[in-house]
């Protein structure tokens, strides 16, 4: 960049003298944009990546177009070229765009798009790209993304030439019907329009591949990162707790996709509507049409450029006053969508539970009510979109219509063409289409900027959970110098606040196995999450030996979609044990009439009763011997003689592991070599105690 800015100061230097001894005012205005344009390239690393590849491609127009145009000012453009030479203009407006991009980028939404849109092409992973006919080869991500984003950039500009092209031919055309010049129509429709509609087509072809290509390798991308950051230190169970945000599957499945197919058509149709404004505009400055002040002889210059602006600026501006609640209302209605699938995949999931409980009827009823919520905000919606249309429907009638009315005069006057005429009529249509851009897409836009905020408020809510996990103030875990788990001068808080738990030392591990009893809403869990390292709120230490590998099972195991071996493997691959010792677990935990089962694909958590579960998860543990095996009421489905023979299993094929039970029934005493209790305090906390063993009752 820093190359860049130097190269464009040297060009816009050069403008300036060549400008000042010809008297000629344009180059010595492009190179006064020029020197602009150096100044903010040079500041462009301090802009989000994603503004910087537009700044880097502008700098480089400026300084290809910039001195083909001073090349033809001082009389060095080649005529065996036989192409009409580059103007002024064309690179002073390319130095605008260049200034309007850092402008635009302290505007706080653009400056929010850009950040979540840099991730990706700036990404240094390596992949694999296929590209007739080279075949495929590796390439960082980031440099194919930024490759392919200049490429249709340049192709989208490209089209936009050969638009202007055909806006020529059109006028060659009608004036040739107009003269009855059968030999110059046949050739304008031959020669002429068979040229560069091929071009158009061709050229639309491979921007629509290039196209389709940016934004899957895109969305795969932001999908993957957000995952990665949802479930890296357990950041989905953390935002779930604080209840920071709603739906985030949605979050990392729909605004993704909304954010990247918008921000791409915003972002290039918007560039080629700039580009088709300037110079479609350059034609209708030019139309040689006077417009006098009424009462006085000053003339307008541009008039028909002038009267398309306003036009198109009046109706974007009441565009965007009728508009502007749709944003709130697209936001909304995503949110109750979300909700209403959420509802659907919880019913699905506690299907059993529900059906025993003959919960339907109240199902169906919270059903309809979230269905209730989409259509009342729906019509909110409808009839806020109605109000926008109603306008902008009229607004495109009398946009067809306009210029013939301006324009009509002086065509019965003879001062212009009819070739002019249909001409201007197209590149009016052409600056004004490019104009109300914003007012044809404004319902886009809404949705657009509601994405946005969805994905802002997700990445806010994983950086505050992540930040409590890793905070030094929070509850969190360290490494004992010794072989014991303990937790030191710890308080665990209630997601509102409340104390629940208070301790000031407690060390578990002297004894290879321990049992934890207390009341039910003592905090027993709560106490075996903070271990784990998931509860983020209160303070303290949990020190964990060096190296120590823990294992906690849950009153309710978790079983993945698949087969019967992946939820064996849970969380290791499907492939990490050896088949003979799974059946042995299998066989060890009374699972056997299930090995047959290992390759079937099945709902486990649904098919398998809760004891077949718990028993599943233990088997787990067989396989993985964790030096610590943390057990919440993890066999409290089994009757106490299978409890005690599982036990007495885990203490025979474990006899390395550490156990940590919490349990209500008391014949689990006696599988248990020392008991902690949780004892109530006077400010309604609990603190966990070591206690005496009794022989149990
Ligand atoms: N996510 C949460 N939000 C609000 N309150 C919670 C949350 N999780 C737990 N609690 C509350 O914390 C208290 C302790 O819960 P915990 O599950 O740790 O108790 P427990 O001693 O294991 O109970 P039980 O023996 O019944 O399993 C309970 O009052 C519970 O309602």
């Amino acid at each position: 960049m820093r190359l860049l800015s130097i190269l464009v100061a040297v060009l816009a230097a050069i403008t300036l003298v060549v400008g000042q001894q010809a008297g000629l005012a344009a180059l010595i205005g492009m190179g006064v944009i020029g020197l602009l344009l150096a100044a903010v390239t040079f500041r462009s690393p301090g802009l989000p990546f994603f503004l910087r590849i537009f700044s880097g491609v502008f700098a480089i127009e400026y300084l290809v177009f910039g001195a083909a145009a001073v090349l033809a000012q001082v009389g060095w453009w080649p005529p065996a070229l036989q192409i009409p030479p580059v103007p002024t203009s064309l690179p002073t407006t390319i130095g605008v765009f260049g200034l309007l991009i850092y402008a635009i980028s302290f505007v706080p939404v653009i400056a929010r798009i850009a950040r979540i849109a840099s991730p990706y092409f700036e990404s240094q992973e390596i992949t694999t790209a296929n590209l007739w006919p080279i075949g495929p080869f590796r390439i960082r991500l980031g440099v194919l993304a930024v490759s392919l984003f200049v490429f249709l950039i340049v192709i989208n500009q490209a089209q936009v030439g050969i638009t202007l092209r055909l806006s020529f031919f059109n006028r060659d055309m009608y004036d040739a019907l107009q003269n009855k010049d059968a030999a110059a129509f046949w050739y304008q429709l031959f020669w002429v329009f068979c040229l560069w509609a091929t071009l158009w087509v061709i050229s639309g072809l491979i921007e629509m591949f290039a196209n389709y290509t940016i934004l899957i390798r895109w969305r795969q991308f932001m999908a993957n990162e957000y995952t990665q950051r949802w479930l890296d230190h357990a950041t989905h169970y953390r935002i779930a707790l604080a209840g920071s945000v709603d739906n985030p599957d949605q979050r990392i499945a729909e605004d993704t996709r909304a954010f990247v197919n918008q921000t791409y058509s915003f972002a290039l149709p918007l560039l080629s509507q700039v580009s088709t404004l300037v110079s479609f505009s350059i034609i209708l400055w030019n139309i040689p049409v006077a417009f006098t002040l009424p009462g006085t002889s000053v003339a307008v210059p541009g008039y028909i450029f002038w009267v398309a602006f306003f036009y198109a600026a009046a109706a974007t501006w009441l565009t965007h006053l009728i508009g502007r609640p749709l944003i709130r209302l697209e936001f909304e209605q995503e949110k109750r969508e979300a909700n209403f699938r959420f509802s659907l995949a919880r019913l699905r999931e506690y299907s059993e539970q529900i059906a025993l409980m003959v919960g339907e009827p109240t199902e169906r009823a919270h059903l309809t009510q979230r269905f209730r919520d989409i259509v009342e905000n729906f019509y909110r919606l409808v009839w806020r979109r109605l109000k926008l249309s109603s306008f902008t429907f009229s607004y495109n009638q009398l946009s067809v219509v306009l210029p013939y009315i301006i324009l009509a005069p002086y065509y019965f006057a003879g001062t212009i063409t009819l070739g002019i005429m249909m001409q201007v009529a197209g590149a009016f249509d052409r600056v004004q289409t490019a104009l109300s851009f914003i007012i044809n897409s404004y319902s886009s836009i809404a949705s657009y900027l509601a994405s946005i905020n969805r994905l802002t408020s997700f990445e806010t809510a994983i950086a505050d959970a992540q930040h409590g996990a890793i905070s030094e103030e929070a509850l969190g875990r360290e490494t004992s110098r010794d072989e014991s788990l303990h937790i030191r001068n710890a308080t665990l808080l209630l997601p509102n606040g409340k104390p629940i738990v208070k301790l000031g030392a407690l060390d578990l591990g002297k004894a290879r196995s321990t049992l934890l009893i207390g009341p039910s809403g003592s905090g027993k869990s709560t106490l075996f999450r903070a271990i784990a390292g998931i509860w983020p709120f209160g303070d303290g230490k949990v020190g964990i030996p060096a190296g120590a590998e823990i294992m906690l099972l849950p009153q309710r195991p978790y079983l993945p979609q698949g087969t019967l071996r992946t939820a064996l493997a849970y969380p290791a691959d499907e492939g990490a044990y050896e088949d003979g010792a799974i059946r042995a677990a299998m066989e060890k935990v009374k699972l056997g009439h299930l090995a047959d089962k290992l390759d079937e694909v099945d709902l486990w958590g649904q098919r398998l009763s809760g004891g077949e579960q718990q028993r599943l998860a233990i088997a787990r543990a067989l396989l993985s011997k964790p030096d610590w095996l943390f057990l919440d009421e993890a066999t409290a489905s089994l009757d106490e003689k299978l409890e005690g023979e599982i036990y007495a299993t885990v203490d025979r094929e474990l006899p390395e592991t550490r156990i940590v039970s919490i349990g209500h029934r008391n014949t689990l005493r006696a599988m248990h070599d020392a008991l902690v209790t949780m004892e109530a305090n006077a400010d309604g906390t609990f603190t966990p105690t070591p206690t005496a063993k009794t022989p149990a009752a």
